[in-house]
């Protein structure tokens, strides 16, 4: 019998990930393994990958010295195989997926990810995890100009954005009333000017309501999701930085096309995500079909 590599497939508000446990660390994960997993032909298919892997047998040092704070790292690829710093429903899966096997058994707990430790916690929805602390991309600009970045969609009028770092890089567009959200292309990768150095995600917002956005998102790595968690965090804080009232406390809906997340604003630049989490089908994928 051919060697396999097993895998559990689920997802966040239809943010999709192939989770690869990798219980001992001696598996690893290539850039080009995780691109022929995500593949929705050729492979199981998901906006990202997500290797289980203990934090000391973590390759960077950074997140190995989360060890003594968090048992397990969240290594997380983008389909294209790129590494990104966190994933925010990515966070939930992986939360649901270390309780299932019972790698974690109380109803809080911590993570690894290369954003720094998360605390995760079981809630009535799915989890709930810590992600701050944010921080917009340039304060002084923001503050003066309540804008910072420029988002090119097509041959259009750019749209005026804000750039929010989760540990992962996003530009925020307020769409004017005009615009459509759903009529919107987002096939191709917008343009962000000053050219973030290192590429961005980038939400579209529409206000809804106090306290209520819908949004789309083209993720980095990835292009058009159904969703993305940090990317609702940084659309609830643009929101409100616009607003004039980072409220801490204030609970804000995020309406997405694979569903709706809660986002909560935290004292400290502190933010909380939380959402469902679904563990959709286990497998095992022949080796030989894969890259090393
Ligand atoms: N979908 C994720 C974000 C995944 C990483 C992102 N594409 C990046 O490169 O930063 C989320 O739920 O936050």
């Amino acid at each position: 019998m051919a060697d396999r590599l097993t895998f559990t497939k689920g997802h966040g508000t239809e943010n999709d990930f192939v989770l690869v446990p990798d219980l001992d660390g001696a598996l690893g994960l290539s850039a080009a393994r995780a691109a022929a997993l995500a593949d929705r032909r050729a492979g199981i298919g998901g906006d990202g990958v997500i290797r289980v892997v203990p934090t000391d047998a973590a390759d960077e040092p950074d997140v190995r010295a989360q060890a003594p704070r968090a048992r397990w790292f969240m290594d997380y690829r983008n389909a294209d195989g790129s590494l990104s710093e966190m994933c925010g429903n990515g966070t939930r899966v992986f939360a649901a997926f270390l309780r299932r096997e019972g790698l974690e058994t109380a109803d809080a707990f911590a993570i690894a990810t290369r954003a720094g430790v998360k605390q995760v916690r079981v809630d009535v929805d799915g989890f709930a995890v810590g992600l701050g602390p944010w921080r917009l991309g340039d304060p002084a600009t923001a503050d003066r100009d309540g804008f910072d970045a420029l988002v090119h969609l097509d041959d259009g009028d750019p749209f005026s954005a804000l750039s929010v770092d989760l540990g992962n890089p996003h530009t925020v567009v307020a769409l004017p009333e005009q615009v459509e959200l759903e009529a919107l292309d987002l096939t191709a990768a917008p343009v962000v000017r000053p050219d973030p150095p290192h590429g961005t995600n980038v939400e579209l917002v529409r206000p809804m309501g106090p306290g209520h956005v819908a949004m789309r998102v083209h993720e980095r790595g990835v292009g058009e999701t159904r969703s993305c968690g940090t990317g609702a965090c940084a659309a609830a804080i643009a929101t409100s930085f616009w607003a004039g009232s980072l409220d801490t406390g204030a609970t804000w809906l995020v309406d997405v096309p694979g569903g709706r997340l809660t986002v909560r604003l935290l004292p400290d630049r502190g933010v909380e995500l939380a959402g469902p989490a679904v563990l959709v089908a286990d497998g095992a994928v022949d080796l030989s079909v894969l890259p090393a």
